[in-house]
């Protein structure tokens, strides 16, 4: 059914004159929503449970209903994404894949023809319930990418950065990750790609990666020289590409942790000035953060240091910028996640996780560097917390599961990590359950689809307005979301969450959130899978 027009407060009044319908899958039939030309609006009532303790400390629930305004901007804008890492394995692959589904590429592999696809987007690659049909009951699913009128990765125009000037064909076969037959398909237009110089402080990533840099820019510690660089890049690259936006990812090597200094990297003030006196504890990922806020373009840090020092998050924050990170979620960690959420949620007492893998890729050899491996393991060990805090019955307070991480660099095996896991739990009566998983990722062609996925959904919270809905009609202003967009966290081991808000990793959970923010902003009510019309007759 096409939707209505509005009515004087805005809203469709359900007796409206019929608008023409959307080239959109599906409208929504609601008072409470209005498409225009522009945009799609909606009142909707976000429900939650308050709780509250009373004297003899009894919890007390009591449902909560908070009134917002939506507004989505419908128009899909021409956007470029730009890598800091371009010439790297997940740049290369992202790059070529996006390449290859855009001509609709075929190629012969050794078990048999193979077609472009994105499959492990979870835009691109799955789907949604948008529903139940109205007679026959049963629910209806669309793909997921159209649930809100998002960007197609197919029209995406990629560039970007690497200290490595390799153009992107011969980068491509540096490494090892796509067929050599799908290779032979883009190398002609891979070869036309070319790094722009990057920033460069060999304290902050391996030693082993000085070779490659070969493309860099003067000076090895933080300058606004570098911030005004990057910043002239991104404004060349959009005019020379006719774009409308930019969305900047670090999918550049790990980094080690940047020293939190008060009066260094504390505050956004003394971020700049650090900036601007050279300190060296400002790194190459953190100079680009800043650049970016400064230029208004979000930032998604794919890798598991610490880019937003509180002075980036604060600046960011005051330039109404986007962030969002970190360490992008692929295989042995998005599995983790996922099992842990099992085994806790069905009451099973985790007691131990032994994480292994070895891998023999850029990334594995960076990684062999204590520094930027301590980086990985933090992102790698913190991802049970919230699932093992928010079940008492199972832990004490402070008890948790022993953890351990363990990353191998093992030159032989290229960028098809094998991963090796034990989980041991306690189970009822004494007894004990032992799940161990050796799992083959081939990283980049795992970590790809979620560069795409980080983008797709940045762009589109760029594209989000709200506000709060009063009833009385006085105008309070749209404004974006949180500068901090943890609606990512799906996509990283890492979420980057708004300061003092809490950190969400159990993969279901993370997800869910994803749905059911975008279905508010079609005026739909969050997917509950309660299915009480099959229930209650
Ligand atoms: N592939 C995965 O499965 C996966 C999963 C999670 C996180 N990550 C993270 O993504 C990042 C990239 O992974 P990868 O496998 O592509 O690594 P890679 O080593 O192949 O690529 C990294 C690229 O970054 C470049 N580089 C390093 N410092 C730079 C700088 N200051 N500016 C610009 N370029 C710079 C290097 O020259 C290299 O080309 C790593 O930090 C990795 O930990 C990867
Ligand atoms: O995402 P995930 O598979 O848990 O983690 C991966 C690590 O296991 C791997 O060693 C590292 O090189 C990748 O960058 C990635 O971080």
């Amino acid at each position: 059914m096409a939707p209505h027009a509005d009515d004087s407060n805005g809203f469709a009044n359900g007796g409206g004159v019929e608008v023409a319908p959307t080239k959109d899958l599906f409208t929504v039939n609601s008072p409470n929503v209005e498409y225009t030309d522009n945009f799609i609006k909606t009142k909707y009532t976000y429900r939650t449970t308050a709780i509250f303790q009373n004297a003899d400390g009894k919890y007390v629930a009591a449902p909560k209903e908070t009134l917002y305004d939506f507004k989505v901007d419908r128009k899909v804008p021409k956007v470029g994404v730009m890598l800091v890492g371009w010439g790297g394995n997940n740049g290369t692959t992202v790059t070529a894949g996006i390449m290859a589904n855009r001509r609709g590429l075929v190629w012969e592999t050794k078990h048999g023809k193979r077609a472009a696809n994105y499959y492990g987007s979870v835009i691109m690659g799955s789907t949604t319930k948008l529903g139940t049909d109205s007679k026959s009951g049963k629910e209806i699913n669309i793909p997921f990418h159209d649930l809100l009128p998002m960007v197609h990765p197919n029209d995406l125009t990629i560039g970007g950065w690497d200290i490595s000037g390799m153009n992107l064909a011969d980068a491509m076969d540096r490494a090892k990750v796509l067929e050599p037959s799908l290779k032979s398909l883009v190398r002609k237009e891979m070869a036309t790609m070319k790094p722009l110089p990057s920033i460069y402080y060999p304290d902050f990533i391996a030693a082993n990666q000085e070779e490659r840099a070969d493309n860099v820019l003067p000076g090895t510690k933080a300058s606004m020289a570098h911030v005004e660089q990057i910043r002239k890049d991104i404004q060349e690259f959009k005019a020379a590409n006719g774009l409308d936006k930019i969305i900047v990812q670090w999918t550049a090597n790990t980094e080690r942790y940047a020293d939190i200094l008060e009066g260094v990297n504390d505050s956004a003030e003394n971020l700049l000035k650090s900036i601007e006196a050279g300190h060296e504890e400002i790194s190459p990922s953190t100079v680009f953060a800043v650049a970016c806020i400064l230029e208004q373009v979000p930032f998604i840090n794919g890798s598991p240091q610490n880019t937003f020092v509180p002075g980036a998050i604060e600046l960011a924050e005051k330039h109404g910028a986007f962030i969002g990170g970190d360490d992008f979620k692929s295989g042995q960690t998005k599995m983790k996640s996922a099992l842990v959420d099992f085994l806790i949620s069905a009451g099973i007492k985790l007691t131990s996780i032994a994480s292994y893998n070895h891998l023999g890729n850029n990334d594995g050899m960076n990684l062999s560097s204590q520094k930027q491996f301590r980086s990985k393991e933090i992102s790698k060990s913190n991802v049970v917390d919230d699932m093992v805090a928010a079940n008492s019955v199972l832990y004490k307070e402070g008890e948790h599961p022993d953890h351990t991480v363990v990353i191998k660099y093992m030159p032989a095996v290229g960028d098809d990590k094998r991963a090796l896991d034990e989980y041991y739990a306690e189970i009822f009566l004494g007894g004990h359950q032992t799940i161990s998983i050796f799992n083959v990722c081939e990283d980049s062609l795992l970590a790809s689809p979620l560069i795409i996925d980080l983008v797709l959904v940045t762009e589109m919270m760029t594209r989000i307005e709200w506000k709060a809905h009063s009833a009385d009609g006085v105008d309070a202003k749209y404004a974006g979301f949180h500068s901090v967009l943890s609606i990512l966290s799906y996509m990283l081991k890492a979420p980057l969450t708004p300061t003092g808000t809490p950190v969400i990793n159990a993969l279901a959970k993370q997800r869910a959130a994803l749905t059911n923010i975008f279905r508010a902003c079609v005026g739909l009510e969050p997917e509950n899978d309660m299915t009480l019309e099959h229930k209650l007759f």
